[in-house]
């Protein structure tokens, strides 16, 4: 295939294209085409309600895009979630969702299970093969434990872990599953300053094992920081596209964060017409019929 071809070539990792996602009559997102290269880390930004979530959801399985096509190391991915995971792509939650009554050693354990081979007999019989694929996983958690400065916490419950090392662990139990490309869904939320850059370093370090990094925030000092490309995404739709410098620069970045309008703008000729149709309406010009009739017109 022609594409898989093109992707190993270029070291691309992720290939999105075309990603659109409806929910009844409003779009999510429209028509977004991102890219992860290998050893990459790639910031997506863009104010709230903008797609970032919908768009992270279509890439790892959650939802199955009403048209796009997302492949991972030329390979397009499967349109379930532990499918995905099992494909080499992981990813964290804005909402953390650990196993909160279960050990911190034993959430990264959980993230394992997509690479242990043995079965459910095996389990139950407790052979050799078993044993040995435990003690590995095991290892390896504990490795993964070290490595986010977590280890001498193996035995707490997650539960009782502060918020920003609640985090950590999100993040170690989704490198347990040894992906290629990690997905981080507003890894800093709730974060003190010390913490936030902490977690720089940790991404940074992520990075420097081969693991390619899409990260969803909204600190734009950390993302800018961070990420070697960054795109923004406003209503649905990729606006801008480039290295932290363009797009900081970019004004039309900061009008949307800022709200305001402005030319070529996603939904400004819709927020335009509404806004003149309300102009009219108050000066007392315009009849409810022909309001309603203008609307109409926007929809
Ligand atoms: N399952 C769903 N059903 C219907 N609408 C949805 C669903 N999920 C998201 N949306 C809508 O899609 C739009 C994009 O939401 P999304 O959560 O992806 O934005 P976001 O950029 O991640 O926002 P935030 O930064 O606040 O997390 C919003 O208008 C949201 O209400």
């Amino acid at each position: 295939m022609t594409t898989t071809t093109t992707n190993t070539a270029t070291g691309t990792v992720l290939d999105a294209s075309g990603v659109t996602m409806r929910f009844g009559g409003l779009t999510a997102v429209r028509s977004v085409d991102l890219t992860v290269g290998a050893g990459e880390i790639v910031g997506l930004i863009g104010p709230n309600g903008a797609g970032k979530t919908t768009f992270f959801n279509c890439l790892t399985g959650l939802y199955i895009p009403t048209e796009g096509k997302v492949t991972y190391k030329g390979t397009t991915l499967p349109p379930k979630p532990h499918l995905v995971t099992k494909a080499g792509v992981a990813r964290t939650f804005q909402n953390i969702r650990l196993f909160s009554n279960m050990t911190v050693l034993e959430n990264v354990l959980v993230g394992r299970h997509t690479r242990t081979k043995e079965g459910l007999w095996s389990a139950l019989l407790r052979g050799p093969g078993f044993k040995k694929a435990e003690a590995a996983s095991h290892e390896r958690a504990m490795e993964l434990l070290e490595f986010i400065g977590l280890q001498h916490k193996a035995d707490h419950l997650a539960r009782n872990l502060p918020y920003g090392e609640q985090r950590k662990l999100e993040i170690a139990r989704a490198m347990a599953s040894e992906p290629g490309l990690l997905l981080l869904d507003e890894p800093t939320a709730g974060m003190n300053p010390q913490e936030t850059r902490a977690a720089e370093e940790l991404i940074f370090a992520i990075r420097d094992q081969g693991i390619a990094v899409l990260v969803i925030e909204h600190d734009m000092r950390f993302i800018f920081n961070l990420c070697d490309r960054v795109a923004c995404l406003v209503q649905g739709e990729k606006l801008v596209e480039g290295t932290p410098d363009v797009v900081q620069g970019d004004e039309r970045v900061v009008a949307a964060y800022l709200g305001t309008p402005f030319e070529g703008a996603p939904g400004a000729e819709e927020a335009a017409a509404v806004e003149a149709a309300e102009a009219q309406s108050s000066t007392g010009t315009t009849s409810t019929t022909s309001t309603t009739s203008k609307e109409g017109e926007t929809q």
